[in-house]
């Protein structure tokens, strides 16, 4: 039996944190910038709320400013689009994030679409999008940047490694694979139309599930030693009734298989986050010029 890895995203992520927090503090005294963040919440999903005030309170953390925008749920999409525009020329905000999902009777393209692509820290205007297909410097998005700095960290060498991602999804599956096939993984994308996805999953030597499903990945479709990364967060109820979160991988059953695996909640979750201000920092730098 393998003596699985657990890779500790939690732990992880606080030490990106605390370089972002040193950095940040060095812009401010040579440079005298600080890099602002604006988050936009339209609605009151609970869910997202807690989400939004974790980033909020960490991006204080990180000595860096935090600007929130707390809409009503029936804001109409011409209001959204006015704020977003308003916050592109405001030169104290380096990074714009639109908190998704939006209500239903806004299109969310469109106010990506709006959100200026040097300010886009989220990483998923269609300009970032395609600098990251062809392989020029944007800004990435969250989720699949940290499962890769996760990767980079524990299952070095990437060059040649097989990897699958499962899920197709603009935010994750599409951008973790471009990340991976830059690294010169061999890279194959399955989803819900795969024909034989265990067998699929069976081959990746790396293996990153981002499909929303609770535990679809189970531990008998891992190949022995594989490193796995789960980025699903579902919200389960259990035999007893409790609620819990579950990642998209059975965890018990890879413990012992896999080489190397994220425990979900404390694996990529805390990462998205770490990135975000990584990329506020980033974007920052880059509109007032400075060298990274
Ligand atoms: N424009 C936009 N950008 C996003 O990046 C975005 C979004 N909208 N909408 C919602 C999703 C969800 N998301 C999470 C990030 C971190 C954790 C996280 O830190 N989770 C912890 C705690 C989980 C818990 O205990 O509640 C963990 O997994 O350990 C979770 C979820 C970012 N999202």
């Amino acid at each position: 039996m393998m003596d699985t890895r657990w890779i500790d995203g939690k732990a992880f992520a606080a030490r990106m944190r605390a370089e972002i927090a040193a950095e940040a503090a060095d812009l401010r005294a040579r440079h005298g910038l600080e890099p602002g963040l604006a988050v936009v919440l339209v609605g009151d999903d609970p869910a997202s709320r807690i989400y939004v005030r974790n980033k909020v309170q960490q991006t204080t953390e990180a000595g860096m400013r935090s600007l929130e925008h707390r809409l009503p749920a029936e804001t109409t999409e011409a209001e959204l689009v006015a704020l977003v525009e308003a916050l592109n020329r405001d030169r104290a905000v380096h990074g714009i994030l639109v908190q998704l999902p939006l209500p239903r009777h806004i299109d969310s393209a469109r106010i990506l679409a709006t959100i200026a692509p040097e300010k886009d820290v989220d990483g998923f205007h269609v300009v970032n999008a395609g600098r990251l297909a062809v392989g020029l410097d944007g800004l990435v998005p969250c989720t699949p940047l940290g499962c890769l700095l996760l990767l980079k960290a524990f299952a070095p060498p990437l060059a040649g490694a097989r990897a699958v991602v499962v899920g197709r999804s603009n935010i994750v599956g599409k951008p973790m694979a471009q990340l991976l096939l830059r690294e010169s993984c061999t890279v194959t994308i399955a989803h819900s139309r795969t024909r034989d996805l265990p067998e699929e999953c069976r081959r990746a030597d790396i293996l990153v599930a981002a499909v929303g499903q609770p535990e679809l990945v189970r531990g008998d479709w891992l190949k022995p030693g594989a490193i796995v990364i789960d980025v699903g967060i579902n919200r389960v109820t259990d035999a007893e009734g409790k609620a819990r979160i579950v990642g998209d991988v059975a965890f018990k059953e890879a413990l012992g298989v896999a080489g190397a695996i994220t425990p979900v909640p404390g694996g990529v979750g805390p990462m998205t986050i770490a990135c975000l201000l990584r990329n506020t920092l980033t974007a920052a730098r880059r509109q007032a010029g400075i060298a990274g």
